[in-house]
């Protein structure tokens, strides 16, 4: 299955922490990771292998977007940081919007994406 991975800078952080607890799972389960440019990068430095597509304000959050709704993106999980303003808010908005059209798994904080990985 393909998990999306996104997390904004304040929380780029806690998303490799989290991918780390849950290293054992996403190697063994056949999952492939595809992410937001600058995201992809760290995670790429900590040792995952993941499919790099544009940064989020230059339309990687659209291009997952549309993995979504072609039905080729199969979860998302999206590490917002609710505390700064984003440029391409419209593309986050899109992009949350089309999880709920199409009844994909979004988690948009730790504790939730905790909850679907014990889930797989
Ligand atoms: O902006 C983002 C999500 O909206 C994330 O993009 P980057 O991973 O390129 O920083």
């Amino acid at each position: 299955m393909e998990i999306a991975i996104i997390a904004h800078d304040g929380k780029k952080a806690e998303m490799v922490q989290f991918l780390n607890q849950h290293k054992d799972l996403l190697l063994n389960k056949n999952i492939t990771l595809i992410s937001t440019g600058t995201t992809g990068k760290k995670v790429k430095k900590a040792g995952f292998d993941v499919t790099r597509l544009l940064s989020g304000p230059l339309g990687g959050d659209a291009q997952i977007a549309a993995r979504v709704a072609e039905g080729k993106c199969n979860m998302v999980l999206f590490f917002r940081d609710p505390l700064e303003k984003h440029p391409h808010e419209p593309d986050v908005l899109m992009l949350m919007r089309l999880c709920d059209v199409h009844d994909v798994p979004l988690a948009t904080n730790p504790a939730t994406a905790d909850l679907l990985m014990k889930a797989l």
